[in-house]
Protein backbone atom coordinates (compact mmCIF):
# COMPACT_ATOMS: atom_id res chain seq x y z
CA UNK A 1 0.00 0.00 0.00
CA UNK A 2 1.37 3.87 -0.75
CA UNK A 3 2.35 5.70 1.90
CA UNK A 4 0.48 8.44 0.36
CA UNK A 5 -2.16 7.45 -0.50
CA UNK A 6 -5.46 9.51 1.56
CA UNK A 7 -8.40 9.06 -1.16
CA UNK A 8 -11.03 7.90 1.08
CA UNK A 9 -13.70 7.17 -2.00
CA UNK A 10 -12.06 5.67 -5.30
CA UNK A 11 -13.81 5.32 -8.37
CA UNK A 12 -12.30 2.97 -10.99
CA UNK A 13 -13.65 2.78 -14.71
CA UNK A 14 -12.48 1.90 -18.26
CA UNK A 15 -11.97 5.84 -18.83
CA UNK A 16 -10.57 9.16 -16.81
CA UNK A 17 -14.28 11.89 -17.26
CA UNK A 18 -11.27 13.61 -19.75
CA UNK A 19 -9.96 11.94 -22.79
CA UNK A 20 -6.33 13.02 -23.92
CA UNK A 21 -6.51 13.85 -28.00
CA UNK A 22 -3.21 13.07 -29.67
CA UNK A 23 -1.82 15.85 -31.20
CA UNK A 24 -1.06 15.12 -34.87
CA UNK A 25 2.29 17.08 -34.52
CA UNK A 26 3.48 15.19 -32.04
CA UNK A 27 2.10 18.41 -29.36
CA UNK A 28 0.98 18.02 -25.90
CA UNK A 29 -2.38 16.95 -26.86
CA UNK A 30 -5.87 18.58 -25.87
CA UNK A 31 -8.18 16.67 -23.14
CA UNK A 32 -11.63 16.96 -24.14
CA UNK A 33 -14.26 15.24 -22.39
CA UNK A 34 -15.07 11.73 -22.35
CA UNK A 35 -17.52 9.93 -24.66
CA UNK A 36 -20.69 8.21 -23.11
CA UNK A 37 -23.29 7.97 -20.41
CA UNK A 38 -20.81 6.61 -17.81
CA UNK A 39 -18.86 9.86 -17.72
CA UNK A 40 -22.46 11.88 -17.37
CA UNK A 41 -23.34 10.51 -14.71
CA UNK A 42 -20.48 9.72 -12.56
CA UNK A 43 -18.54 13.10 -13.08
CA UNK A 44 -20.89 14.91 -10.92
CA UNK A 45 -21.36 12.48 -8.11
CA UNK A 46 -17.80 11.95 -7.71
CA UNK A 47 -17.06 16.37 -7.54
CA UNK A 48 -19.48 16.33 -5.09
CA UNK A 49 -16.82 14.46 -2.80
CA UNK A 50 -13.91 15.40 -4.10
CA UNK A 51 -12.79 11.90 -4.72
CA UNK A 52 -10.40 10.47 -6.90
CA UNK A 53 -10.56 8.48 -10.10
CA UNK A 54 -8.62 5.70 -11.95
CA UNK A 55 -9.17 5.41 -15.69
CA UNK A 56 -7.20 4.83 -18.61
CA UNK A 57 -6.73 8.54 -20.34
CA UNK A 58 -7.95 7.63 -24.36
CA UNK A 59 -4.78 7.27 -25.95
CA UNK A 60 -2.07 4.41 -25.82
CA UNK A 61 1.36 5.23 -24.74
CA UNK A 62 0.94 7.91 -22.46
CA UNK A 63 2.72 7.58 -19.23
CA UNK A 64 0.99 10.59 -17.03
CA UNK A 65 0.97 11.52 -13.02
CA UNK A 66 -1.59 11.79 -11.21
CA UNK A 67 -3.04 15.08 -11.72
CA UNK A 68 -6.06 17.10 -10.29
CA UNK A 69 -8.52 18.93 -12.91
CA UNK A 70 -11.40 21.03 -11.63
CA UNK A 71 -10.49 19.48 -8.14
CA UNK A 72 -10.68 15.50 -9.00
CA UNK A 73 -7.77 13.92 -8.69
CA UNK A 74 -7.45 12.16 -11.50
CA UNK A 75 -4.78 8.76 -11.72
CA UNK A 76 -4.33 7.81 -15.73
CA UNK A 77 -3.50 3.85 -15.80
CA UNK A 78 -1.18 3.57 -19.24
CA UNK A 79 -2.14 1.21 -22.09
CA UNK A 80 0.01 -0.03 -24.77
CA UNK A 81 -1.37 -0.09 -28.48
CA UNK A 82 -1.17 -3.61 -28.56
CA UNK A 83 -2.70 -3.60 -24.83
CA UNK A 84 -6.10 -0.99 -26.31
CA UNK A 85 -6.19 -3.68 -29.50
CA UNK A 86 -7.01 -6.50 -26.89
CA UNK A 87 -8.26 -5.30 -24.07
CA UNK A 88 -10.26 -2.37 -25.00
CA UNK A 89 -11.21 -2.98 -28.47
CA UNK A 90 -11.22 -6.69 -29.03
CA UNK A 91 -12.30 -8.65 -25.26
CA UNK A 92 -14.65 -5.41 -24.13
CA UNK A 93 -16.28 -4.59 -27.31
CA UNK A 94 -16.01 -7.25 -29.60
CA UNK A 95 -16.82 -10.19 -27.02
CA UNK A 96 -18.12 -8.45 -23.81
CA UNK A 97 -19.87 -5.91 -25.36
CA UNK A 98 -22.06 -8.10 -28.22
CA UNK A 99 -22.57 -10.99 -26.18
CA UNK A 100 -24.11 -8.93 -23.27
CA UNK A 101 -26.11 -7.01 -25.83
CA UNK A 102 -28.03 -10.03 -26.46
CA UNK A 103 -25.27 -11.24 -29.43
CA UNK A 104 -26.87 -8.42 -31.38
CA UNK A 105 -23.72 -9.17 -33.54
CA UNK A 106 -21.30 -12.46 -33.43
CA UNK A 107 -18.92 -12.10 -30.04
CA UNK A 108 -15.82 -13.41 -30.81
CA UNK A 109 -14.10 -15.63 -28.15
CA UNK A 110 -10.10 -15.08 -28.20
CA UNK A 111 -7.60 -16.39 -25.89
CA UNK A 112 -4.94 -13.57 -26.43
CA UNK A 113 -7.71 -11.35 -25.88
CA UNK A 114 -8.63 -12.87 -22.46
CA UNK A 115 -5.07 -12.82 -21.13
CA UNK A 116 -4.73 -9.34 -22.18
CA UNK A 117 -7.70 -8.53 -20.46
CA UNK A 118 -6.20 -10.48 -17.43
CA UNK A 119 -2.96 -8.48 -17.44
CA UNK A 120 -4.85 -4.86 -17.81
CA UNK A 121 -7.54 -5.78 -14.81
CA UNK A 122 -4.41 -6.38 -13.08
CA UNK A 123 -2.85 -3.14 -13.82
CA UNK A 124 -6.40 -1.38 -12.96
CA UNK A 125 -6.28 -3.25 -9.14
CA UNK A 126 -3.10 -2.11 -8.63
CA UNK A 127 -3.57 1.53 -9.17
CA UNK A 128 -7.12 1.35 -7.46
CA UNK A 129 -4.63 -0.18 -4.43
CA UNK A 130 -2.06 2.56 -4.69
CA UNK A 131 -4.81 5.21 -4.56
CA UNK A 132 -7.09 4.25 -1.71
CA UNK A 133 -6.57 5.25 1.50
CA UNK A 134 -6.56 2.81 5.05
CA UNK A 135 -10.31 1.28 5.18
CA UNK A 136 -11.46 3.42 1.58
CA UNK A 137 -14.69 3.19 -0.30
CA UNK A 138 -13.61 1.75 -3.87
CA UNK A 139 -16.42 1.67 -6.39
CA UNK A 140 -15.34 -0.21 -9.82
CA UNK A 141 -17.44 0.34 -12.86
CA UNK A 142 -18.65 -1.57 -15.83
CA UNK A 143 -17.63 -4.59 -18.00
CA UNK A 144 -14.11 -3.62 -19.18
CA UNK A 145 -13.56 -4.21 -15.45
CA UNK A 146 -14.94 -7.35 -13.82
CA UNK A 147 -12.24 -8.71 -12.67
CA UNK A 148 -11.08 -5.88 -11.15
CA UNK A 149 -13.09 -6.43 -7.45
CA UNK A 150 -11.06 -10.20 -6.45
CA UNK A 151 -7.95 -9.18 -7.30
CA UNK A 152 -8.73 -5.35 -5.39
CA UNK A 153 -9.81 -7.43 -2.38
CA UNK A 154 -6.56 -9.97 -2.48
CA UNK A 155 -4.59 -6.92 -3.02
CA UNK A 156 -6.19 -4.70 -0.15
CA UNK A 157 -8.17 -6.38 2.10
CA UNK A 158 -9.34 -3.79 4.09
CA UNK A 159 -11.54 -2.00 1.53
CA UNK A 160 -14.95 -1.65 0.61
CA UNK A 161 -15.28 -3.08 -2.73
CA UNK A 162 -18.52 -1.83 -4.82
CA UNK A 163 -19.02 -2.75 -8.24
CA UNK A 164 -21.87 -1.70 -11.05
CA UNK A 165 -22.79 -3.02 -14.27
CA UNK A 166 -23.59 -0.01 -17.05
CA UNK A 167 -24.68 -2.48 -19.29
CA UNK A 168 -27.45 -4.66 -19.60
CA UNK A 169 -26.23 -8.77 -17.48
CA UNK A 170 -26.98 -11.09 -20.55
CA UNK A 171 -29.96 -13.87 -20.70
CA UNK A 172 -28.07 -17.31 -18.56
CA UNK A 173 -27.57 -18.81 -21.95
CA UNK A 174 -25.56 -16.34 -23.71
CA UNK A 175 -23.39 -15.74 -20.61
CA UNK A 176 -23.05 -19.51 -20.15
CA UNK A 177 -21.43 -19.43 -24.20
CA UNK A 178 -18.47 -17.33 -22.24
CA UNK A 179 -15.40 -19.33 -22.27
CA UNK A 180 -14.04 -17.69 -19.46
CA UNK A 181 -17.45 -17.85 -17.49
CA UNK A 182 -16.45 -18.63 -13.88
CA UNK A 183 -13.30 -16.19 -13.99
CA UNK A 184 -15.61 -13.72 -14.70
CA UNK A 185 -18.09 -14.72 -11.91
CA UNK A 186 -15.23 -14.81 -9.52
CA UNK A 187 -13.99 -11.64 -10.50
CA UNK A 188 -17.25 -10.03 -9.57
CA UNK A 189 -17.57 -11.87 -5.71
CA UNK A 190 -14.50 -10.30 -4.80
CA UNK A 191 -17.35 -7.09 -4.61
CA UNK A 192 -18.86 -6.57 -1.09
CA UNK A 193 -22.32 -5.33 -3.46
CA UNK A 194 -22.34 -6.21 -7.28
CA UNK A 195 -25.29 -3.44 -8.80
CA UNK A 196 -26.91 -3.53 -11.98
CA UNK A 197 -29.59 -1.51 -13.68
CA UNK A 198 -32.65 -3.63 -13.78
CA UNK A 199 -34.25 -6.85 -11.28
CA UNK A 200 -33.22 -9.13 -14.19
CA UNK A 201 -29.78 -8.35 -14.28
CA UNK A 202 -29.63 -8.96 -10.27
CA UNK A 203 -31.64 -12.21 -11.11
CA UNK A 204 -29.57 -13.68 -14.03
CA UNK A 205 -26.76 -13.40 -11.88
CA UNK A 206 -27.96 -15.05 -8.65
CA UNK A 207 -29.01 -18.03 -10.93
CA UNK A 208 -24.81 -18.10 -12.74
CA UNK A 209 -23.60 -18.08 -9.46
CA UNK A 210 -25.59 -21.35 -8.20
CA UNK A 211 -25.12 -22.74 -11.33
CA UNK A 212 -21.18 -22.23 -12.11
CA UNK A 213 -20.02 -21.62 -7.90
CA UNK A 214 -22.79 -23.07 -6.26
CA UNK A 215 -23.26 -20.60 -4.03
CA UNK A 216 -26.62 -20.31 -3.04
CA UNK A 217 -28.52 -17.19 -2.28
CA UNK A 218 -31.27 -16.07 -0.23
CA UNK A 219 -33.52 -13.08 -1.36
CA UNK A 220 -33.39 -9.65 -0.34
CA UNK A 221 -36.30 -7.24 -1.29
CA UNK A 222 -38.51 -7.17 -3.60
CA UNK A 223 -36.14 -6.05 -6.94
CA UNK A 224 -34.51 -9.29 -8.04
CA UNK A 225 -31.89 -8.60 -5.41
CA UNK A 226 -30.48 -11.07 -2.88
CA UNK A 227 -27.15 -12.14 -0.61
CA UNK A 228 -24.71 -14.81 -1.17
CA UNK A 229 -22.89 -16.00 1.60
CA UNK A 230 -19.21 -16.62 1.36
CA UNK A 231 -18.64 -18.19 5.03
CA UNK A 232 -16.15 -14.97 5.80
CA UNK A 233 -18.09 -12.43 4.08
CA UNK A 234 -21.32 -11.80 2.02
CA UNK A 235 -21.58 -10.93 -1.44
CA UNK A 236 -25.08 -8.23 -1.48
CA UNK A 237 -26.45 -8.16 -4.95
CA UNK A 238 -29.14 -5.56 -6.38
CA UNK A 239 -30.44 -3.04 -9.29
CA UNK A 240 -29.96 0.76 -8.92
CA UNK A 241 -31.15 2.20 -11.99
CA UNK A 242 -28.56 4.83 -13.12
CA UNK A 243 -29.96 8.20 -13.45
CA UNK A 244 -28.99 12.03 -14.49
CA UNK A 245 -28.65 15.28 -12.64
CA UNK A 246 -31.97 16.09 -13.53
CA UNK A 247 -32.43 19.37 -11.84
CA UNK A 248 -29.05 20.80 -13.89
CA UNK A 249 -30.04 19.86 -17.19
CA UNK A 250 -34.04 21.39 -15.84
CA UNK A 251 -32.26 24.69 -14.88
CA UNK A 252 -30.54 24.59 -18.39
CA UNK A 253 -33.62 24.23 -20.48
CA UNK A 254 -35.10 27.00 -18.98
CA UNK A 255 -32.36 29.56 -19.33
CA UNK A 256 -32.91 32.56 -21.65
CA UNK A 257 -30.13 31.19 -23.61
CA UNK A 258 -30.90 27.80 -24.31
CA UNK A 259 -34.46 29.11 -25.41
CA UNK A 260 -33.28 31.37 -27.47
CA UNK A 261 -30.60 28.99 -29.23
CA UNK A 262 -33.90 26.36 -29.56
CA UNK A 263 -35.71 29.09 -31.20
CA UNK A 264 -32.75 29.86 -33.53
CA UNK A 265 -31.98 26.24 -34.42
CA UNK A 266 -35.66 25.53 -35.47
CA UNK A 267 -34.77 28.15 -37.63
CA UNK A 268 -31.96 27.08 -39.05
CA UNK A 269 -34.00 23.98 -40.10
CA UNK A 270 -36.34 25.79 -41.58
CA UNK A 271 -39.24 26.14 -39.07
CA UNK A 272 -40.64 22.72 -39.82
CA UNK A 273 -43.80 21.59 -37.82
CA UNK A 274 -42.13 18.57 -36.36
CA UNK A 275 -38.45 18.35 -35.12
CA UNK A 276 -37.30 14.51 -35.06
CA UNK A 277 -34.86 14.01 -32.83
CA UNK A 278 -31.88 11.13 -32.50
CA UNK A 279 -28.81 11.57 -30.16
CA UNK A 280 -26.55 8.45 -29.97
CA UNK A 281 -22.99 7.04 -29.81
CA UNK A 282 -22.43 5.80 -33.77
CA UNK A 283 -23.08 1.77 -32.10
CA UNK A 284 -24.91 -0.88 -34.02
CA UNK A 285 -27.32 -1.53 -30.48
CA UNK A 286 -28.33 1.37 -30.19
CA UNK A 287 -31.02 0.93 -33.88
CA UNK A 288 -30.48 4.11 -35.91
CA UNK A 289 -30.97 2.46 -38.56
CA UNK A 290 -34.65 1.36 -37.95
CA UNK A 291 -35.77 4.83 -37.09
CA UNK A 292 -34.14 5.83 -40.73
CA UNK A 293 -35.95 3.13 -42.25
CA UNK A 294 -39.37 3.81 -40.36
CA UNK A 295 -38.80 7.78 -41.54
CA UNK A 296 -37.99 6.86 -45.15
CA UNK A 297 -40.95 4.30 -45.02
CA UNK A 298 -43.30 7.11 -44.05
CA UNK A 299 -42.15 9.55 -46.09
CA UNK A 300 -42.57 7.30 -49.00
CA UNK A 301 -46.17 6.17 -48.27
CA UNK A 302 -47.11 9.81 -47.59
CA UNK A 303 -47.92 9.59 -44.23
CA UNK A 304 -45.03 11.93 -43.20
CA UNK A 305 -44.54 15.05 -45.35
CA UNK A 306 -41.06 16.34 -46.24
CA UNK A 307 -42.26 19.60 -46.29
CA UNK A 308 -43.33 19.57 -42.77
CA UNK A 309 -40.78 17.31 -41.15
CA UNK A 310 -37.24 17.47 -40.55
CA UNK A 311 -35.08 14.58 -38.62
CA UNK A 312 -31.79 15.83 -36.83
CA UNK A 313 -29.62 12.71 -36.22
CA UNK A 314 -26.40 13.59 -33.72
CA UNK A 315 -24.47 10.63 -33.60
CA UNK A 316 -20.91 10.75 -32.20
CA UNK A 317 -17.81 8.63 -33.48
CA UNK A 318 -17.09 5.39 -31.25
CA UNK A 319 -14.62 2.78 -31.33
CA UNK A 320 -13.83 3.61 -35.04
CA UNK A 321 -11.19 1.09 -35.52
CA UNK A 322 -13.48 -2.10 -35.00
CA UNK A 323 -15.25 -3.42 -38.39
CA UNK A 324 -18.72 -3.48 -37.04
CA UNK A 325 -18.65 -0.32 -36.10
CA UNK A 326 -17.03 1.22 -39.17
CA UNK A 327 -19.25 -0.88 -41.77
CA UNK A 328 -22.32 0.62 -39.71
CA UNK A 329 -20.90 4.13 -40.48
CA UNK A 330 -21.41 3.70 -44.11
CA UNK A 331 -24.45 1.93 -43.72
CA UNK A 332 -25.96 5.22 -41.75
CA UNK A 333 -24.24 7.67 -44.16
CA UNK A 334 -25.93 5.95 -47.39
CA UNK A 335 -29.13 5.66 -45.51
CA UNK A 336 -29.11 9.20 -44.69
CA UNK A 337 -27.98 10.03 -48.23
CA UNK A 338 -30.57 7.85 -49.90
CA UNK A 339 -34.02 9.80 -47.67
CA UNK A 340 -32.37 13.28 -48.43
CA UNK A 341 -31.86 12.28 -52.36
CA UNK A 342 -35.20 11.47 -52.43
CA UNK A 343 -37.03 13.70 -50.61
CA UNK A 344 -34.76 16.85 -50.29
CA UNK A 345 -34.96 20.03 -51.23
CA UNK A 346 -31.47 22.04 -52.67
CA UNK A 347 -30.41 23.73 -49.00
CA UNK A 348 -33.34 21.35 -47.19
CA UNK A 349 -32.38 18.07 -46.66
CA UNK A 350 -35.12 15.68 -44.60
CA UNK A 351 -32.22 14.30 -42.18
CA UNK A 352 -29.62 16.65 -40.87
CA UNK A 353 -26.87 13.94 -39.81
CA UNK A 354 -23.59 15.05 -37.49
CA UNK A 355 -20.94 12.92 -37.61
CA UNK A 356 -18.77 14.32 -34.01
CA UNK A 357 -19.80 15.29 -30.61
CA UNK A 358 -22.11 18.02 -29.56
CA UNK A 359 -21.52 19.86 -26.57
CA UNK A 360 -23.58 19.63 -23.87
CA UNK A 361 -25.15 23.21 -24.35
CA UNK A 362 -26.09 22.73 -27.75
CA UNK A 363 -27.34 19.85 -27.28
CA UNK A 364 -29.93 20.93 -24.32
CA UNK A 365 -31.07 23.27 -27.09
CA UNK A 366 -31.57 20.75 -29.40
CA UNK A 367 -33.30 18.83 -26.78
CA UNK A 368 -35.49 21.80 -25.93
CA UNK A 369 -36.10 22.47 -29.66
CA UNK A 370 -36.87 19.02 -30.83
CA UNK A 371 -40.93 17.85 -30.86
CA UNK A 372 -40.15 13.96 -30.85
CA UNK A 373 -36.94 12.13 -29.21
CA UNK A 374 -36.59 8.79 -30.84
CA UNK A 375 -34.54 6.33 -28.81
CA UNK A 376 -34.52 2.85 -30.48
CA UNK A 377 -32.02 0.68 -29.10
CA UNK A 378 -32.17 -3.13 -30.02
CA UNK A 379 -30.60 -3.17 -26.27
CA UNK A 380 -29.16 -0.54 -24.10
CA UNK A 381 -28.46 -1.13 -20.16
CA UNK A 382 -30.04 2.26 -19.00
CA UNK A 383 -29.59 5.14 -21.98
CA UNK A 384 -29.53 8.39 -20.30
CA UNK A 385 -30.03 10.51 -23.53
CA UNK A 386 -34.36 9.58 -22.60
CA UNK A 387 -34.24 10.78 -19.37
CA UNK A 388 -31.94 13.91 -20.68
CA UNK A 389 -35.02 14.63 -23.07
CA UNK A 390 -37.24 14.57 -20.30
CA UNK A 391 -36.07 16.43 -17.87
CA UNK A 392 -35.90 19.15 -20.44
CA UNK A 393 -39.67 19.63 -21.39
CA UNK A 394 -40.95 19.95 -17.66
CA UNK A 395 -43.65 22.09 -19.63
CA UNK A 396 -45.16 18.99 -20.62
CA UNK A 397 -44.03 19.65 -24.38
CA UNK A 398 -42.16 17.63 -26.34
CA UNK A 399 -42.76 13.82 -26.91
CA UNK A 400 -40.48 10.30 -26.45
CA UNK A 401 -40.63 7.02 -28.64
CA UNK A 402 -38.65 4.37 -26.57
CA UNK A 403 -37.53 0.71 -27.27
CA UNK A 404 -38.94 -1.38 -24.59
CA UNK A 405 -35.09 -3.05 -24.55
CA UNK A 406 -33.54 0.49 -23.15
CA UNK A 407 -33.19 0.23 -19.57
CA UNK A 408 -34.56 3.18 -18.80
CA UNK A 409 -38.49 1.73 -20.48
CA UNK A 410 -38.33 0.11 -16.93
CA UNK A 411 -39.06 4.07 -15.70
CA UNK A 412 -40.28 6.20 -18.58
CA UNK A 413 -43.74 3.69 -19.27
CA UNK A 414 -45.62 6.71 -20.26
CA UNK A 415 -43.12 6.99 -23.49
CA UNK A 416 -44.40 5.80 -26.99
CA UNK A 417 -42.94 2.33 -26.46
CA UNK A 418 -41.69 0.10 -29.62
CA UNK A 419 -40.32 -2.86 -30.07
CA UNK A 420 -37.42 -2.38 -32.13
CA UNK A 421 -37.64 -5.43 -34.40
CA UNK A 422 -40.78 -4.46 -35.53
CA UNK A 423 -40.67 -1.50 -38.29
CA UNK A 424 -44.51 -1.39 -38.00
CA UNK A 425 -44.26 -0.65 -34.49
CA UNK A 426 -41.78 1.92 -34.54
CA UNK A 427 -43.51 3.45 -37.80
CA UNK A 428 -46.92 3.02 -35.84
CA UNK A 429 -45.15 5.32 -32.61
CA UNK A 430 -43.88 7.44 -34.43
CA UNK A 431 -46.81 8.76 -36.29
CA UNK A 432 -48.81 8.93 -33.12
CA UNK A 433 -46.44 10.56 -31.39
CA UNK A 434 -46.36 13.60 -33.90
CA UNK A 435 -49.68 12.98 -34.25
CA UNK A 436 -51.12 12.69 -30.27
CA UNK A 437 -53.47 15.47 -29.07
CA UNK A 438 -51.89 18.14 -27.44
CA UNK A 439 -53.30 17.63 -23.85
CA UNK A 440 -52.66 13.92 -23.64
CA UNK A 441 -48.86 14.31 -24.95
CA UNK A 442 -48.39 16.68 -21.94
CA UNK A 443 -50.16 14.58 -19.37
CA UNK A 444 -47.55 11.69 -20.48
CA UNK A 445 -44.55 14.09 -20.61
CA UNK A 446 -45.45 15.42 -17.46
CA UNK A 447 -45.85 12.33 -15.72
CA UNK A 448 -42.28 11.20 -16.92
CA UNK A 449 -40.61 14.24 -15.75
CA UNK A 450 -41.95 14.25 -12.32
CA UNK A 451 -40.45 10.64 -12.30
CA UNK A 452 -37.04 11.71 -13.59
CA UNK A 453 -36.80 14.87 -11.31
CA UNK A 454 -37.53 12.74 -8.06
CA UNK A 455 -34.82 9.62 -9.75
CA UNK A 456 -31.91 11.56 -10.23
CA UNK A 457 -28.08 10.65 -10.35
CA UNK A 458 -27.72 11.44 -6.40
CA UNK A 459 -30.37 8.89 -5.34
CA UNK A 460 -29.03 6.31 -7.53
CA UNK A 461 -25.18 7.23 -5.87
CA UNK A 462 -26.89 7.22 -2.68
CA UNK A 463 -28.54 4.58 -2.63
CA UNK A 464 -25.65 2.15 -3.99
CA UNK A 465 -23.53 3.61 -1.44
CA UNK A 466 -25.97 3.52 1.21
CA UNK A 467 -25.96 -0.15 0.62
CA UNK A 468 -21.88 -0.64 0.38
CA UNK A 469 -21.44 1.07 3.48
CA UNK A 470 -23.91 -0.52 5.69
CA UNK A 471 -22.20 -3.07 8.31
CA UNK A 472 -21.20 -6.05 6.31
O1 LIG B 1 -15.85 4.29 -23.51
P1 LIG B 1 -16.47 3.99 -24.86
O2 LIG B 1 -16.06 2.65 -25.39
O3 LIG B 1 -16.26 5.12 -25.82
O4 LIG B 1 -18.06 3.90 -24.65
C1 LIG B 1 -18.79 4.90 -23.96
C2 LIG B 1 -19.55 4.32 -22.76
O5 LIG B 1 -20.59 3.49 -23.29
C3 LIG B 1 -21.30 2.66 -22.39
O6 LIG B 1 -22.27 3.38 -21.61
C4 LIG B 1 -23.24 2.72 -20.79
O7 LIG B 1 -23.43 3.46 -19.61
C5 LIG B 1 -24.55 4.35 -19.55
C6 LIG B 1 -24.62 4.89 -18.13
O8 LIG B 1 -24.86 3.85 -17.20
C7 LIG B 1 -25.82 3.65 -19.93
O9 LIG B 1 -26.93 4.56 -19.90
C8 LIG B 1 -25.70 3.07 -21.32
O10 LIG B 1 -26.87 2.31 -21.60
C9 LIG B 1 -24.48 2.17 -21.43
O11 LIG B 1 -24.28 1.84 -22.81
C10 LIG B 1 -20.32 1.87 -21.55
O12 LIG B 1 -21.02 1.04 -20.64
C11 LIG B 1 -19.32 2.75 -20.83
O13 LIG B 1 -18.36 1.96 -20.13
C12 LIG B 1 -18.57 3.55 -21.89
O14 LIG B 1 -17.70 4.48 -21.26
C1 LIG C 1 -24.34 11.99 -29.07
C2 LIG C 1 -23.91 12.77 -27.86
C3 LIG C 1 -24.14 12.29 -26.58
N1 LIG C 1 -23.75 13.00 -25.49
C4 LIG C 1 -24.00 12.47 -24.14
O1 LIG C 1 -23.55 11.12 -24.06
C5 LIG C 1 -24.34 10.41 -23.10
C6 LIG C 1 -24.83 9.11 -23.72
O2 LIG C 1 -25.28 8.26 -22.69
P1 LIG C 1 -26.26 7.04 -22.94
O3 LIG C 1 -26.51 6.42 -21.63
O4 LIG C 1 -27.49 7.49 -23.64
O5 LIG C 1 -25.51 6.02 -23.92
P2 LIG C 1 -23.98 5.48 -24.02
O6 LIG C 1 -23.35 5.61 -22.69
O7 LIG C 1 -23.32 6.28 -25.06
O8 LIG C 1 -24.13 4.06 -24.45
C7 LIG C 1 -25.49 11.32 -22.70
O9 LIG C 1 -25.21 11.89 -21.44
C8 LIG C 1 -25.47 12.39 -23.81
O10 LIG C 1 -25.94 13.64 -23.37
C9 LIG C 1 -23.12 14.22 -25.65
O11 LIG C 1 -22.78 14.89 -24.64
N2 LIG C 1 -22.89 14.71 -26.90
C10 LIG C 1 -23.26 14.02 -28.02
O12 LIG C 1 -23.03 14.50 -29.17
Amino acid sequence: MSETSSNEFVVVANRLPVDLEASPDGGPGVWRRSPGGLVTALEPVLRSVAGAWVGWPGTPDVDLEPFVEEGLTLHPVQLSEAEVTEYYEGFSNATLWPLYHDAVIAPTFDRDWWRTYEKVNRRFAEAAARAAAPGATVWVHDYQLQLVPRMLRDLRPDLRIGYFLHIPFPPTELFLQLPWRKEILEGLMGADLVGFHLPGGAENFLYLARRLLDLPSSPRGTTGGGTIDLGDRRVRVGAYPISIDSTQLRDQSVAAATKLRAKEIRAELGDPETILLGVDRLDYTKGISVRLEALRELLVEGTLDPEKVVMVQLATPSRERLSAYATLRDDIERQVGNINGEFGQLGRPVVHYLHRPVDREELVAMYTGADVMVVTPFRDGMNLVAKEYVACHGDGSGALVLSEFAGAAAELRRAHVVNPHDLEDVKRAVVSAVGEERASAARRMRSMHRHVMTHDVDRWANSFLAQLTEDR
